[in-house]
């Protein structure tokens, strides 16, 4: 197994049109790949601009829709692993903030849908209510790579570390999070929350935002990163279109995960004890 390889996070503008958006997504993914990466990630809602008012016009179900099959042919041409950020998804009667994850031969390897909904009312800040449009997922999701096993969140799932601490009992070691924080909450809590589920699970997490648009109802803060699991910043965009890549060195985590066993610290009894 190799111990490291690269990671590339595509920080694209997401633009009103979805034709635009595909067009961002195939230059950066094929990009990315350029710079010799073999796991590549997308941002969360990159087909869509981030508003109720847009979500069902732009949902697409599983497998007929035209930026889900668009993924897949990207995955197989450039034979890599593909996390395709998020898109809304249509499942009968219900929308979902879905993320569709491919593997180097196109086919489907896991699917995430976003478990907490981003129901907000920040004063002076930001209201959002993903739940007037979108249904809740209920599982957490992973898959495996001949690197490691890979975790997949979505933006404000990030917020709940119990549900994180999940994904890590489950053994992943990287998690890739599409995610769209805003100017309220991306200024405050964007780095600190990644490093601090980086670092209380002793994983990677990359963090991949679109690049911010002024234009936009909804403005992504930007600064997609990768965090260690000594709980650092590996590498941080600025709020423009990018990509950034990341060497992930397993060795590097295990060393880090003996020398500060905090997962085999654990008391669970202790925590599951009721008084
Ligand atoms: N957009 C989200 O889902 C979450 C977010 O912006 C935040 O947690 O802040």
């Amino acid at each position: 197994m190799p111990s490291s390889f690269r990671l590339g996070l595509c920080q694209i503008t997401v633009e009103p049109s979805k034709d635009i958006n595909l067009l961002s997504a195939k230059e950066a993914v094929k990009n990315a790949v350029s710079l010799g990466c073999s796991l590549v990630c997308l941002p969360e809602m990159f087909n869509c601009p981030y508003g109720n008012n847009f979500f069902p016009l732009y949902a697409e179900e599983f497998p007929s829709g035209e930026t889900i099959k668009t993924l897949a042919s990207l995955a197989r041409e450039h034979s890599i692993y593909l996390v395709g950020g998020s898109i809304p998804e249509r499942d009968q009667t219900n929308l979902y903030n879905s993320s569709f994850i491919f593997g180097p031969n196109g086919d489907l390897l896991a699917q995430h849908r976003k478990v907490h909904l981003f129901d907000i009312d920040i004063e002076g800040g930001i209201t959002f209510k993903e739940s007037d449009t979108l249904s809740p997922g209920n599982q957490i999701t992973f898959f495996d790579t001949p690197f490691c096993r890979v975790g997949v969140a979505i933006c404000y799932d990030i917020r709940f570390p119990e549900f994180l601490r999940l994904m890590a009992l489950k053994g992943i070691q990287l998690l890739i999070l599409p995610a769209a924080f805003n100017m309220t909450t991306g200024p405050a809590h964007w780095e600190l929350t990644m490093r601090a589920r980086a670092l209380d699970n002793q994983i990677y997490v990359a963090a991949i935002s679109p690049a911010r648009n002024p234009q936009a109802d909804y403005i992504a803060y930007g600064h997609s990163l990768v965090t260690t699991p000594w709980g650092e910043v590996l590498v941080q965009a600025d709020e423009k279109p990018r990509i950034i890549t990341a060497d992930i060195d397993l060795d590097y985590l295990t060393k880090v995960r003996q020398q500060l066993p905090l997962l085999k610290h654990r008391r669970e009894q202790v925590y599951c004890d009721k008084k």
